[in-house]
């Protein structure tokens, strides 16, 4: 078995007809009803860009610590100016579950733009929970360029991701007459909820794991302990390493390895489109064992809600599901806070 592959190619070509994107509707609802992931071909992103993507991290990974620390993460208030969140964190300092990850990341925000920027509770010069400013490693030197470049091109996948699973989940066609809110029940409701998304990148760096461990053992440290994501779409680049990434499928005991695809995204949904969906669509538990061969170095890039975007399931969903609504609705903004306060437990 294996996770269904999506080519969402009608969803970015003006030219494709209903019928072609009717049908690519249809397999993304299976998926996300079936698997909570799915491989996704036909976004337009060249994989030469992929690739370089992919080495460039590595490359940062190579360097010395000390290179690697000129952009630590710092604590919220603290005098460095650190926002908790943004920045280099290194090996064992990511917690899931309580048991620390084998691994080292650069985690990069959208900037800070939609509010003034607060002062931390540390005073002039400090920085609140977020809203500090991305760390960008020095070298290698085409790393921030060619980053920044690539947030564009997955912010636009992203967005014509978002408006097939609109359709997917047969939500009817905007009303040209009215203008449509944020909280409109059409098949563009998440567009607008991500057209000012704050996305979320980690640039991952894996070791392979010392000692071979049965999962089922008492575990101390995985590459990435199991856990959903907390958000809305994830795009995840990964490097060819096999066995590595597992998906728990619906039967709540068996793990299904989702071997990358060159060329193609692993893409999953997050606990927002679960909630959104009022439970239709499930995120789906998932964990990296790497024990294979080399360094594995990962990069998912996270497409979240706007930050002030309010999810609560849509009546469309509850209907659907037949079940009382599953979250009585929070911002995206606040659910975010609490995961970082929460070291994303
Ligand atoms: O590295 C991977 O394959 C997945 C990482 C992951 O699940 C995450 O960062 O949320
Ligand atoms: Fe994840």
């Amino acid at each position: 078995m294996s996770l269904p592959v999506i080519d969402l190619s009608p969803f970015l070509d003006a030219s494709s007809t209903s019928e072609d994107r009717a049908k690519v509707a249809r397999s993304i609802n299976d998926a996300c009803t079936e698997f909570g992931f799915f491989y996704l071909t036909g976004h337009g992103i060249p994989q030469a860009k992929l690739e370089e993507v992919i080495s460039l991290a590595r490359q940062f990974f190579a360097s010395p610590l000390e290179e690697k620390n000129k952009i630590k993460r710092h604590d919220a208030g603290s005098p460095e100016g650190g926002d908790g969140a943004r920045g280099y964190q290194g090996m064992g300092e990511n917690v899931t579950q309580g048991k620390k990850d084998m691994h080292e990341a650069i985690d990069l925000y959208r900037e800070w733009d939609h509010t003034p920027k607060a002062e931390g509770t540390g005073g002039p010069g400090t920085r609140s929970t977020l809203q500090g400013t991305n760390l960008w490693p020095g070298e290698p030197k085409e790393l921030k360029s060619t980053y920044l470049e690539y947030i564009d091109q997955l912010q636009s996948v992203g967005t014509a991701l978002v408006h097939a699973m609109g359709q997917a989940l047969d939500l009817p066609s905007p009303d040209l007459k009215s203008t449509a809110t944020s909280v409109t029940e059409d098949s563009e409701i998440f567009v607008r909820n991500t057209a000012q998304s704050f996305w979320v990148m980690r640039l991952i760096g894996y070791p392979k794991l010392a000692a071979p461990i049965s999962p089922d053992a008492d575990i101390t440290s995985l590459s990435c302990g199991e856990h959903t994501d907390y958000g809305c779409v994830t795009l995840l680049l990964a490097d060819p390493t096999p066995g590595a990434l597992q998906v728990l499928l619906k039967d709540g005991k068996t793990w299904l390895n989702a071997d990358p695809i060159p060329g193609a995204f692993v893409v999953n949904i997050g606990d927002m489109i679960e909630r959104w969906t009022n439970g239709l669509w499930k995120s789906t538990r998932h964990r990296v064992i790497h024990r294979g061969e080399g360094y594995r170095v990962s990069v998912p890039f996270f497409f979240e809600p706007n930050f002030e975007s309010v999810v609560r399931p849509l009546e469309h969903c509850v209907r659907k599901s037949g079940r009382e609504p599953i979250h009585e609705g929070s911002t995206y903004g606040e659910h975010l806070l609490g995961k970082v306060f929460g070291n994303f437990y």
